[in-house]
């Protein structure tokens, strides 16, 4: 599932990231990923910054109706601020399955972009995330995210002017697999749009369904 969510940040939140960001220290972004070859980008790197940061990204993220709906959050690593200058890129790459987090290990099965610049601020830069032999590209407006699965190759396109700014994060889902998470949703989505609809006894038994899909196909603690 590949979701573009609209006004996850408040303007005045982006405001605050666009200004941490403004007056803070970035670094080589290999930093978390020593042996990449694809990696060219800068990462925020100190530490009350950044804990500001993922504070800010992950109430918005946690907090958002639609996001909760469509990933189904267990865990959420704590969101950076990665930062892209003309001639920056980030290669095709898959995202890895296990990752340190301050709160243990995460598997990541979703991946998220918040976008905080405006995009005519600045060229190129698209986030490409491959299907196959085709392709979805993406460039949000400033406080939107895209989330998709973790498990697909995906690129940022080099930036030619102007500067991308964004919060990535990684999240571990309820729900490992793909298929079902996204059945889940939509069974989710139309028993909240058509439910009222129906006859109360055939809601009840559509409930039923949604709710022991759920105790089935969740991670147990
Ligand atoms: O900058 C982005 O939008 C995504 C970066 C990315 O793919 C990653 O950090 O793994
Ligand atoms: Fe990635």
């Amino acid at each position: 599932m590949f979701r573009l969510i609209e006004n996850v940040l408040v303007p005045e939140a982006v405001a605050e990231l666009r200004q941490i960001a403004a007056t803070s220290n970035f670094v080589d972004g290999r930093v978390s990923n020593p042996h990449s070859r694809v990696k060219n980008n800068q990462q925020l790197h100190e530490p009350q910054p950044a804990e500001r940061t993922a504070q800010i990204v992950a109430r918005a993220l946690l907090g958002n109706r639609e996001f909760f709906d469509v990933a189904f959050p267990k865990a959420i690593a704590p969101p950076l601020l990665a930062r892209y200058e003309p001639g920056m890129n980030y290669g095709l790459h898959p995202d890895a399955a296990m990752m340190q987090t301050p709160n243990g290990p995460l598997r990541s099965d979703l991946s998220c972009t918040v976008f905080l610049a405006d995009p005519a601020s600045y060229d190129g830069g698209a986030l490409r995330i491959m299907l196959g032999s085709g392709e979805m590209r993406f460039k949000g407006p400033p406080g939107s995210a895209i989330v998709y699965p973790s498990m697909t190759l995906h690129e940022v396109e080099p930036v030619t002017r102007g500067q991308r700014l964004v919060a990535i994060t990684f999240i571990q889902s309820r729900i490992a697999d793909p298929v079902e998470r996204d059945l889940l949703y939509e069974l989710n989505e139309v028993a909240a749009l058509e439910g009222n609809n129906m006859a109360p006894e055939n809601f009840s038994r559509l409930q039923a369904v949604q709710f022991n899909l759920m105790r089935r196909w969740t991670d147990h603690p």
